[in-house]
């Protein structure tokens, strides 16, 4: 009996290593460069780190030592880590290889399958019903909402009795901004109204389940259902829906509370392609949540579906902007000539249209474009995406075998020295019409490209260029903390791993 038991604990994982390594797939695999993959674990411990920002930082290790594409194992995950502009080209553009990699999972305690993390036709529909929330025709008011939001925010801050305000939290800062402009004009809701301490706990329950999806990575063993036994996780996982869910709850309940005191007049005009309205001459609230609603009285969404969008879009929309927010500051605040260019052109536009920062004038600040899409370059919010391909994929550096998760690494693709020279230096002018004439199409892509590309990139540029100008008008951004300086951290969105500072001075406008 011991001794059966002795041989089959040896030739049980001896075969499970030989089919999974040795078979068509394995033998493919095979082929692509990678550190060396032990027998089960595969290369489960190097992965095995609990600090997320070794783990960036080994992810950075790996991909520059086996440049243009890697493969590592994870127990029997394989995963085919990519950042060549090549293989992007051929990722992006396949109608086929739109599912997400095993990492999206990790999410769905939370997003569930929203449109983020959902695939197929559930994707399809999801993607068809939003599609027109993001119409050039409504970003306008979203803009108007920002506009607002913005002066809103500036005379606040112009109100401080000091000239210099220290701002101990640039990306608490940033984040609060952009989380009120989207419960403003997605949601239809104002976050003055709500709880200022939910808001706060929204913000850190957000940065506590990125740092649980980011240890799970390197542990896909852990199901969702065997999560409850991780116990530390677990609980951490747990308190963070717990505000996460209220939070998305909140909202929902208090945009159904508008729409029945108004009897649903508003849905109903929202429906019949919103028309303008009689009193105001504007069109009337064109929240994307609104959307939702007026399809879930066409029965194409239930009050489920509706919190998984709401999760997803409070999630995608704030965090990404916030981080992009702050770090192209941090980058203005340290290279002073591009700051005083892109100041000198906002103060020209702002003076032109009497303050007002709307989706035309927006169009007036090419160099302030240039400098966001350098910080994007640089730091990529989204650095990091997972497909997953069922059918083999040939890529122009590899034959991916099917039944393989492709990592593909933005943050590094954005610095490839055969696209960009300098790659680690500031130089927004990288972006000018003739220098980026020849360059690759997808060696840069924060917003991803083809079908699954990120639904509200024009909104994002234009919202950027609405914040950050605001500010650039009203303050000089002077430095405390640097880019150069600062740790990365591996969550679902990059940022810096510690609070950084800034120091904001009035400008005298007198
Ligand atoms: C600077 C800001 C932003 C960046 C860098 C960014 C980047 C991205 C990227 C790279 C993806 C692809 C993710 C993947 O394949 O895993 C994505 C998807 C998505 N983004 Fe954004 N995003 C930004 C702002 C926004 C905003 C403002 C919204 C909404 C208002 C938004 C909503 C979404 C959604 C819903 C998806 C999933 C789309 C789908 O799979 O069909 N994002 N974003």
């Amino acid at each position: 009996m011991i001794l059966t038991c002795l041989l089959l604990s040896i030739i049980g994982p001896l075969i499970f290593h030989l089919m999974t390594r040795y078979n068509k797939r394995g033998r493919l695999l095979s082929k692509i460069p990678g550190p060396t993959a032990y027998p089960l674990l595969g290369n489960m411990l190097k992965f095995k780190v609990d600090n997320l920002q070794d783990l960036w930082r080994l992810g950075r290790e790996v991909s520059n030592d086996y440049y243009p594409i890697t493969r590592f194992w994870i127990c029997k995950t394989a995963i085919i880590s990519v950042r060549h502009p090549d293989d992007l080209e051929v990722i992006f553009q396949s109608h086929k290889v739109i599912d997400k990699g095993y990492i999206y999972e990790y999410l769905h305690p939370w997003l569930k399958t929203g449109l983020l993390t959902s695939t197929g036709k559930k994707w399809r529909q999801r993607r068809k019903i939003l599609t027109p929330a993001f119409h050039f025709s409504i970003l306008h008011k979203y803009l108007e909402i920002a506009n607002d939001q913005g002066v809103r925010f500036m005379n606040e801050l112009k109100n401080e009795s000091s000239d210099t305000i220290v701002v101990d939290d640039l990306m608490l800062f940033c984040s609060q901004y952009t989380l009120n402009i989207v419960c403003e004009s997605a949601m239809g809701v104002k976050l003055d109204k709500m709880d200022g301490k939910l808001v706060r706990r929204y913000k850190n329950a957000v940065r506590d389940m990125g740092n649980v999806v980011v240890w799970r990575m390197p542990r896909p063993y852990i199901t969702n259902w065997l999560m409850r036994f991780a116990r530390k996780m677990a609980k951490v996982q747990r308190d963070a829906l717990d505000v996460l869910h209220h939070f998305t709850d909140a909202v929902i309940q208090e945009r159904r509370q508008y729409h029945e005191s108004s009897d649903g007049r508003y849905l109903e005009e929202f429906a019949k392609d919103c028309p303008v309205s009689e009193q105001d001459g504007t069109r009337r609230k064109l929240a994307m949540l609104d959307l939702l609603l007026t399809a879930e009285r066409k029965g194409l969404i239930d009050h489920e579906g509706i919190k998984e969008e709401v999760d997803t879009f409070t999630f995608e929309a704030h965090d990404t902007t916030g981080m992009a927010m702050t770090f192209t500051l941090m980058l203005l605040a340290e290279n002073k000539e591009a700051q005083t260019k892109a100041r000198a052109e906002v103060t020209q536009v702002v003076d032109k249209y009497n303050g007002n920062l709307n989706a035309s004038s927006l169009q007036e600040l090419p160099y302030l474009e240039r400098c966001i899409k350098e910080s994007l370059r640089l730091f990529p919010p989204v650095a990091t995406l997972l497909r997953y391909t069922a059918d083999e994929l040939q890529l122009k550096n590899a034959l991916v075998p099917a039944d393989s998760h492709i990592m593909i690494h933005l943050y590094d693709t954005h610095r490839d020295a055969n696209y960009w020279p300098n790659p680690d230096v500031f130089d927004p002018d990288r972006f000018l019409p003739e220098r980026s004439a020849n360059r690759h199409t997808f060696a840069y892509v924060p917003f991803s490209a083809g079908p699954r590309n990120c639904i509200g990139q024009k909104l994002a540029m234009l919202k950027l260029k609405s914040l950050i100008g605001r500010i650039l008008y009203d303050f000089y951004l002077e430095n405390i903390d640097k880019t150069s300086d600062i740790t990365l951290t591996a969550d679902v969105i990059l940022r810096p791993s510690e609070a950084v500072k800034m120091k904001l001075v009035k400008i005298d406008k007198r």
